[in-house]
Parts: C-alpha cells; sequence; structure tokens
C-alpha cells in the first residue's frame, strides 16, 4: 500500500537552544581525517597512506542526559510510582520495561498552536478539539499536541514557548486508554518559567508538573521535542515511537515517525 513517512524528530544537534543552558547536548565529532592513527592502532605497522584516501572511520562521542532530542519519558521520569488508581500504585515503569505494544499505533493530533505560552490546557480544550476535528478516542491511541513551541525549536525562547497539559487534561486522555502522548514542546508540562510565575503568586506546589504527576494515577509515556506536527492531518494516521533501550531509565531516544496512508 503506498504511504507516506513524516518524520516526528529532531536531529540530535549541538550549539542550538533545544534545551536550558546547563542541559545541552554535547557531541564531539571525529572526522575521517583525524582518526586513521585510531583505525591503524588495530593493525600494527599500517600507515595512513594504507587507507583509502588517508581516510580513518567517523565516529562521535556523546554528553548527554537521557531527555535531550526526540525522546519517550518513562513514568519513571514522572514519579517513583504509578497506577495508584488502577491497582493502589507499583513502581514505575522504566523505559526499558515499557510494552512496545504501547509504540506503535494510530495517531490524533490537537492543534494547539493558538495557545498562549504558559496556558495549562483542560479537558474541555481537549474535548472541544477531538470534537472540532471529529474523531473519537479509542484505548491506546497516540494523542500528540502542536504548540506554538513547534515552529520554534533551537530558537532562543524555545523552551519558553506553547502551552502545556494540565493534570486534568492529562488524565481525561488516560481515563479513555491513551497511553503514549506527544508535544513539540520542552516539557508535556507548561514551560517552567512560566509556571514559576504562577506559583510564585499562588505558592501552590499541586501546578508544579502536573500533568507529568498524572502518572501516579495512571502511568503513560510521553514523548517531548516532536517535530513537523503542522505536517500531519489531524487524524488517520499511525505513529511509531519505539525508544532506546536503556536499563532502568527514565527516557529513551526516539524516531518517532507518522505513516500516512496516501
Ligand atoms: N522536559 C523534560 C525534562 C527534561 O528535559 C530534563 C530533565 C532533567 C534534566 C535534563 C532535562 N533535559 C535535557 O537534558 C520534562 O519536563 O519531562
Amino acid at each position: 500500500m503506498p504511504r507516506k513517512l513524516v518524520d516526528l524528530s529532531v536531529a540530535l544537534e549541538a550549539g542550538i537552544a533545544s534545551d536550558p543552558p546547563g542541559s545541552l547536548p554535547e557531541i564531539e565529532y571525529h572526522p575521517h581525517a583525524q582518526t586513521a592513527p585510531q583505525l591503524a592502532a588495530h593493525f600494527p605497522g599500517l600507515t595512513r597512506e594504507d587507507l583509502p584516501g588517508g581516510d580513518g572511520w567517523a565516529v562521535e562521542r556523546l554528553a548527554i542526559s537521557t531527555h535531550n532530542g526526540t525522546h519517550l519519558d518513562a513514568p519513571y521520569h514522572h514519579h517513583s510510582t504509578m497506577n495508584r488508581r488502577l491497582n493502589g500504585g507499583e513502581p514505575a515503569w522504566t523505559i526499558d520495561q515499557v510494552p512496545l505494544e504501547w509504540c506503535w499505533n494510530p495517531g490524533v493530533k490537537l492543534d494547539f498552536r493558538h495557545m498562549a505560552d504558559g496556558y495549562v490546557a483542560t479537558p474541555g480544550d481537549v474535548e472541544a478539539e477531538l470534537k472540532r476535528i471529529g474523531h473519537e478516542l479509542r484505548p491506546l491511541d497516540i494523542v500528540v499536541v502542536n504548540t506554538a513551541a513547534g515552529g520554534r525549536y533551537g530558537q532562543d525562547d524555545y523552551v519558553l514557548r506553547g502551552c502545556g497539559m494540565g493534570r486534568e487534561a492529562t488524565l481525561w486522555l488516560l481515563e479513555r486508554g491513551v497511553r503514549v502522548t506527544g508535544t513539540d514542546g520542552w516539557s508535556w508540562d507548561a514551560p517552567f518559567a512560566l509556571t514559576k510565575r504562577k506559583w510564585e503568586e499562588t505558592r501552590d506546589p499541586s501546578i508544579i508538573w502536573e500533568g507529568h504527576r498524572a502518572s501516579i494515577d495512571i502511568g503513560y509515556c510521553h514523548m517531548e521535542k516532536l517535530a513537523n506536527l503542522d505536517q500531519l492531518p489531524d487524524h488517520g494516521f499511525e505513529v511509531i515511537c519505539f525508544p532506546y533501550k536503556i536499563k532502568a531509565a527514565s527516557a529513551g531516544f526516539i524516531r518517532a515517525v507518522a505513516v500516512l496512508e496516501s
């Protein structure tokens, strides 16, 4: 069947504002012109002249966190426990424990690009958008949220842009059987700098990371720093987002892809 793939992942890239200062990825490139001695060291007596064009190999060393680049957060990132509402609570699953069945399912896109930066989306917002696009949620649908941050990836204001998904909006999805969601923002929650202002006024700690913390009640995963959501239809596509398997970790890198039947 003819199909079109849309790449929903950003490239892991150093030197751009992809994350807050102090959390930026570092990539050390070792190109062919510099690595002939490394390769030759495996074959005593071999010289650079013996290698085609004098080339060694290309290889890179990374200094990154599991949350750099497009990634899938495991319930373990959100809290040490999950599923209080389903079974009274259990240790939260790490990324290597997340079922692959969660990670390849029909997708639906919520277009929240018009929502103000720092706005916290509600169940009413989600319901209204699903009604507008004419989609009835099914269990395991993968719900991606296109925010105002999507068009700003790598720009100086990226981590300050986009609405967040509130606790109630997140639970509304989870109660309907959704287990994987995603955003093109830096976080599933509203930008910290904007939530900080509200917190300073209210001193209400329940607003901090409220979308993430929904996992305490019903465990789920979300993708962050998605790309190209503006290229997706509202629904009628599949999302594939298998996470890189890192032992006991809170997240895994994903090459997230949307599959559109054409
Ligand atoms: N945006 C993530 C958090 C995150 O990205 C992060 C958390 C702790 C340390 C580093 C992080 N990001 C990039 O390195 C979140 O809100 O789940």
